[in-house]
């Protein structure tokens, strides 16, 4: 369906077993989507292998002290995927199943957005296999220096950048740049971003992966000419991006009619108020056991009839079993890598548009590349102006992306991969390989 004609390079050498598709989960996926782009490349496709091979990748033993006494040790990453337009730049994950292939996968995804919304940097991603919820505040505060003391080899304000994803949250990001600038001997707020307000954080950033997610959804309905009062909202994952989306959306006048994280899934056909479940998730940690909404069990809720449905959770959750039960108009994807490419041409060829996640939650690094300077120029900027930046950049993105989807007749996730993989190919071709 969105294959051209043309080849990409092929290697002399092939990949290293680690980085070959076949068994490696959402690293698999992102090479397939890879290959789809190839033959949109023209000549720049000679670059190709350097999409699917990271640049930097460092594991790290991250050992701490438990309160009680004994040692534990954690597995941590550090993967940095592609460099030429910029500094590396992506969250960290704190999860019980964060994996090598996952951190290669959400890095490479990270270059492609950055470069699709034209912001300078590269893509990297970090993670610790932990499930937080089983340490204590000092525990976790231990971990989480421990591992930036780790990556601190690699990480630093102009050469990667993290920032939070699942499980992390400012005050990781204030004992993240704390660490550094102890073990640099200077206070540097640029290390990382999504920091608290007080300590360099930028106003807006909070709410900006769902802020982006909610401005790509309003301009995908302009054109396809989807009414947002009234619309049945469905939302996977109500943390900091699908909480968001969610609350924005509903202010619009749209109807969030289910939603489902980790402790169950809940559905109200008259609406859920969402201002109402954020506060009941930040006080009992989940949406189970909101007053007035009926519960639902887990696999009945890709068929929740809707017309929007956002998957704010993790990778891989929307696959050829349950995408065929998905009716909705318009998928937005908050969480990076929540199709699988199966699932993607079951949506397709059944007239769902998928907005891709390397824009559609693009909004949360266009607002950290704010923080960024802001911290460079110590000049802080008003959650006006913030908010106006990231809407225009987001507008503008998916403008030629939804044009370029047009041209070549392509999906909107192809088109996003042709601006953004050429515009690192060309950035790789100009600055040579020789040292
Ligand atoms: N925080 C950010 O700025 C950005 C986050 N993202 C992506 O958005 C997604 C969500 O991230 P955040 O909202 O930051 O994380 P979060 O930690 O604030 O929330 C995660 C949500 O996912 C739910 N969840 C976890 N496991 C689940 C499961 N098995 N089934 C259903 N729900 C489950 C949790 O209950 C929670 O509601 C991730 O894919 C992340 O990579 C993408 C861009 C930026
Ligand atoms: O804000 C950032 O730098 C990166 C956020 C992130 O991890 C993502 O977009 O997936």
């Amino acid at each position: 369906m969105q294959q051209a004609s043309g080849a990409g390079a092929s290697p002399s050498h092939p990949l290293p077993s680690y980085l070959q598709a076949d068994h490696l989960g959402p690293w698999g996926n992102y090479l397939k989507q890879v290959d789809r782009v190839t033959p949109y490349l023209g000549n720049l496709s000679r670059w190709v292998e350097t999409l699917k091979r990271p640049k930097r990748i460092l594991i790290v033993d991250v050992p701490i002290e438990l309160d009680n006494g004994t040692i534990d040790h954690f597995e941590g990453y550090r993967v940095q995927h592609n460099l030429s337009r910029g500094p590396g730049k992506g969250g960290v994950r704190f999860h019980q199943d964060v994996t090598l292939s996952e951190v290669m996968a959400l890095s490479a995804w990270m270059s492609v957005k950055t470069a699709a919304v034209n912001v300078p940097y590269g893509g990297a991603k970090g993670g610790i296999r932990v499930d937080p919820k089983t340490l204590s505040r000092a525990e976790l505060e231990r971990m989480t220096r421990r591992y930036t003391s780790e990556i601190g080899l690699i990480i630093g304000p102009s050469k990667d950048i993290p920032a939070p994803d699942v499980n992390t949250n400012e005050q990781i990001m204030a004992w993240m740049m704390d660490t550094y600038s102890m073990n640099t001997g200077e206070a540097a707020t640029g290390v990382v971003t999504g920091k608290p307000v007080d300590l360099g954080g930028s106003l807006g950033r909070r709410e900006a992966t769902g802020r982006g997610v909610f401005t790509v959804g309003l301009e995908a309905a302009h054109h396809t000419g989807l009414k947002i009062e009234g619309a049945r909202v469905a939302v996977q994952g109500f943390g900091n991006v699908g909480g968001t989306a969610a609350k924005l959306f509903c202010e619009v006048g749209a109807r969030l009619v289910a939603v489902q994280d980790h402790t169950g899934t809940i559905v109200h056909e008259g609406g859920l108020d969402a201002v109402a479940l954020l506060a009941h998730v930040a006080s009992t940690g989940g949406v189970a056991g909101f007053p007035g909404a009926e519960k639902l069990a887990d696999e009945d809720f890709w068929g929740v009839p809707c017309e929007i449905l956002i998957p704010a959770a993790l990778e891989s959750q929307i696959t050829a079993e349950n995408a065929p039960k998905i009716h909705a108009k318009l998928v937005i994807e908050g969480a990076n890598g929540p199709t699988t490419p199966e699932a993607d041409d079951i949506l397709h060829d059944s007239g769902v548009l998928v907005l891709p996640d390397v824009i559609a939650n693009a909004g949360g690094v266009t607002v950290s590349y704010f923080e960024w300077v802001q911290d460079f120029s110590s000049f802080f900027w008003t959650e006006d102006e913030i908010n106006a930046r990231l809407v225009r950049i987001m507008k503008e993105a998916f403008a030629g992306v939804w044009q370029t989807a047009q041209e070549h007749k392509v999906s909107l996730r192809t088109a996003t991969f042709i601006i953004a993989c050429t515009r690192m190919l060309h950035a790789r071709e100009m600055r040579g390989l020789y040292p």
